[in-house]
């Protein structure tokens, strides 16, 4: 008969005496106690891959009602595939418990994974109020040996310069006591929950080569993607970063070629997938503004407290910020052309959101683009089968996708490619209308012939 094997007592990682694969078995089993603070867009799906890979984890919601929302097995996060099951069955078998209850469960758990909010203030200096908050409660309850995992994105310097001082302070530990990593989440709504086990490489970089390696551990353990380790913190911050610059950058490449095409007199759009034909050039796609939390505030994280200026950088901005306006004095031109002022205009906007498939307002073009629209006279009217809360919107009507095509209006705008939109029929607008497709996506339907249109990067009829 063989004899059961003890597994050794392993409850926290940071500098554990026990070997690499007890480590990893006691985390497999639920026995190294880890806690989520955030659950909300990226929060709550990674709760759920942790909660379905160690069997046990506590998360914090902000509040009460969020807490027994997520115990009674409701999503409050939409439009995000297999998050509803995956959800009912961590609950249903206790591997998630929600709680608003930070100080219990920062006492009780060793690996601390950090999703709080960050963003930028209205001067455009980078937030990190919340995640600081978080911090100072999780400060509290440190034990050596804790690991703090920062999912969050944060100015590159932010795991040294404050999430380890802010630890050491309020714990009363030193460096080198407790572990700290920057493993920052590169998952986007929509997909989070493939993005999170692995679409690609999840970077981790510690304050220290140990917290490295135990962050290292975990997201081995959690994903069935590469982990790739980085030399320490800041680069995995600056990574992070990087590569929202990268985009809003690459993206007021594509918008400002897409302001040339009047006067070029060509199709901008048609020139640019010929110029992508060439692997070494990926100039993405030009569209009505950039919105989101992270192409619009990450360049702002990178250089921030940096003297050296970054003047591609907010040159990227400013043309990006400048594309809702850009919209706006387009359809006022082509509104023209029919013969109608803009102060007399009906105009629907159709997609509220900032991109597509997302139920998800913040930054979103079409805020600018109602506001300037609402300014120059024009009545302005706005349709999302997606967005839930319109409280951004309140300057704006709204209609339902069902009837908007009874109204009588003089133009529309596709602000957002929803799929929704891709099957609607263009001609349930009776008269002839300016149609504004900010995204060359007026989808399978057929547009009459009496319609005006006008594609952005693509020029009008
Ligand atoms: N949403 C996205 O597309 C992505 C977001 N990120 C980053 O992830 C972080 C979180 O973003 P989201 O999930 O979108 O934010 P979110 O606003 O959807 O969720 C954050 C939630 O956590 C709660 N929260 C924060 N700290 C808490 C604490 N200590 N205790 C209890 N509740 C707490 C907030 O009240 C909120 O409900 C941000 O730094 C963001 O930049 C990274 C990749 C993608
Ligand atoms: C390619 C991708 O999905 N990048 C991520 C990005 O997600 P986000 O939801 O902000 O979407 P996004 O596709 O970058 O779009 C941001 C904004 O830029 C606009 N946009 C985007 C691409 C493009 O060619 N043209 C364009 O106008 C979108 O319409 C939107 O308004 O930011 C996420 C984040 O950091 O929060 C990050 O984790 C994601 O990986």
């Amino acid at each position: 008969m063989s004899e059961a094997v003890a597994r050794p007592d392993v409850t926290s990682l940071y500098r554990s005496d026990a070997d690499a694969a007890a480590q990893r078995e006691a985390f497999r089993a639920g026995d190294v106690p880890t806690a989520v603070y955030g659950l909300g867009r990226i929060g709550l799906p990674l709760s759920l891959v942790y909660a379905s890979t160690t069997g046990e984890v506590a998360g914090v919601a902000s509040d009460r009602e969020t807490a027994r929302q997520i115990n009674d097995g409701e999503c409050p996060i939409a439009h995000e595939p297999r998050l509803k099951s995956l959800l009912r069955t961590a609950v249903g078998a206790e591997a998630l418990t929600a709680t608003a209850d930070v100080s219990t469960v920062a006492a009780a758990a060793s690996v601390h994974v950090v999703v709080s909010e960050t963003g930028v203030r209205a001067d455009d200096v980078p937030d990190l109020s919340t995640l600081r908050t978080t911090l100072r409660d999780i400060a509290r309850e440190l034990d050596p040996g804790d690991l703090v995992l920062v999912e969050s994105a944060v100015p590159p310097g932010t795991c040294q310069d404050i999430v380890a001082p802010i630890l050491e302070a309020g714990s009363g530990l030193d460096k080198g006591e407790f572990g700290v990593a920057a493993c920052p989440s590169r998952a986007a709504p929509g997909r989070a929950l493939t993005d999170l086990r692995g679409s690609h490489p999840k970077l981790v970089g510690g304050v220290d080569a140990e917290s490295t390696r135990a962050a290292e551990l975990v997201y081995d353990e959690l994903r069935v993607g590469e982990v790739e380790t980085v030399p320490d913190s800041t680069v995995a911050e600056c990574a992070k970063v990087i590569e929202s610059a990268y985009r809003d950058v690459n993206v007021a490449l594509a918008n400002e070629l897409a302001r040339l095409a009047g006067e070029l007199g060509t199709d901008v759009r048609r020139a640019i997938e010929a110029a992508n034909t060439q692997p070494h050039c990926q100039v993405h796609n030009p569209g009505p503004g950039v919105g989101g939390h992270a192409l619009p505030d990450h360049p702002h994280y990178l250089a921030g407290e940096c003297a050296t200026e970054t003047p591609l950088l907010s040159a990227a901005r400013e043309v990006n910020e400048e594309m809702p306006a850009f919209t706006a004095r387009t359809l006022v031109r082509e509104l023209a052309a029919v013969d109608t002022h803009v102060e007399d205009a009906v105009v629907v906007l159709f997609g509220l959101s900032y991109r597509r498939a997302v139920a998800d307002a913040r930054k979103s073009p079409a805020l600018g683009l109602g506001e300037t629209l609402s300014r120059f006279g024009a009545t302005v009217v706005g349709v999302d089968p997606l967005l839930e809360d319109f409280s951004a919107f309140d300057d704006i009507y709204l209609a339902d996708l069902e009837h908007v095509g009874e109204m009588d209006v003089d133009a529309a705008v596709l602000v957002t490619d929803h799929d929704e939109f891709s099957s609607f029929d263009w001609g349930t607008f009776d008269d002839p209308i300016v149609l504004l497709d900010g995204r060359d996506a007026l989808g399978d339907a057929g547009v009459p012939d009496s319609h005006r249109v006008y594609t952005i990067g693509r020029g009008g009829d």
